[in-house]
């Protein structure tokens, strides 16, 4: 079991939300096979999009953030985009002060495609992990991985820099097991598998397909000493199977599905749901 997250909250538990008590005031120790599951970092894009629908601070991605982590989340992702359409640099400071202050056992996850503001941003903050995503700005959201080997010049003394900082690097790839081992060449500590095309995918056959793809990666990953992330469009319903099928797998990071659950059950009770789904006993 992982330090400090024996106070982490069952489903059902009564709490105030956003209070400073939150979740974490009468829970008990969670069972040992909690080192078994995949860790959840609560990606907080969708809720500062909220916000952003007006000249207004609320909802609060800080105060969202810190709901989730008194639920348990083990950790906080955002993907800042140069035209700050929903995360701003403004936002990642106060979300590093919020973990460094209340919640120092978990993780802080800063993923986007490195450019000059970003690496700014990164090594001004360094949080626990950058997951170096290709994205261009002209994408709605993230829709591939990298072609490791056409940007592997680029790539190597990037993650170099940052590890340099003592960061964990982590690149995001498509579901192909030929891109294990070239992270591995350039040095990445872990890959996020793209799961898009799985998590999108509404025919079970062809999910079945994609399914199988993600897990050759997963294990590819787990054969070249890499440790292993997942996330895009995973949800309640697609997430067990991918959990059950990869049990090295070290995280996921989830957003949308997740905080469109949380307007449901609100936020608290819907990271409960995930870390359910991550294979947690709560
Ligand atoms: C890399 C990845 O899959 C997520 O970070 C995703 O890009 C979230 O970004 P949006 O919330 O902007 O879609
Ligand atoms: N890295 C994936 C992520 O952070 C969240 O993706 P999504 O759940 O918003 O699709």
């Amino acid at each position: 079991m992982e330090a400090g997250l024996d106070a982490s909250p069952r489903r059902g538990q009564k709490y105030a939300p956003g209070s400073a008590e939150g979740f974490a005031a009468d829970a008990g120790a969670l069972p040992d096979d909690r080192a078994m599951t995949a860790k959840l970092s609560v990606n907080l894009n969708a809720i500062a999009y909220l916000r952003n629908r007006r000249d207004l601070p609320w909802p609060s991605v800080t105060g969202i953030g810190r709901i989730a982590l008194e639920a348990g989340a083990h950790g906080l992702t955002v993907h800042p985009r140069p035209d700050e359409r929903h995360i701003r640099r403004s936002d990642v400071p106060e979300l590093a002060k919020l973990i460094a202050d209340e919640f120092p056992d978990r993780e802080f996850n800063i993923e986007g495609n490195p450019d000059a503001r970003f690496i700014e941003t990164v090594e001004a903050i360094r949080p626990t992990q950058v997951t170096l995503v290709p994205d261009d700005i002209r994408q709605s959201t993230s829709d591939h991985g990298w072609d490791i080997a056409a940007h592997r010049d680029f790539l190597q003394p990037m993650i170099a820099r940052f590890q340099a900082a003592g960061l964990r690097v982590s690149l995001f790839v498509d579901p192909d097991p030929a891109a294990a081992a070239l992270a591995r060449e350039v040095g990445a500590d872990r890959i996020e598998i793209f799961t898009g095309p799985y998590g999108g995918c509404l025919d079970p056959a062809e999910q079945a397909g994609e399914l199988a793809k993600v897990v050759a990666t997963g294990n590819a990953a787990r054969d070249a000493g890499l440790g292993l992330n997942a996330g895009h469009d995973l949800t309640l319903d697609n997430l067990p199977p991918l959990v059950a099928a990869l049990p090295h797998l070290a995280e996921v990071s989830i957003g949308h599905a997740l905080t469109g659950d949380a307007l449901r059950f609100g936020m608290g009770d819907a990271v409960l749901r995930y870390r359910e789904a991550c294979g947690e006993t709560i």
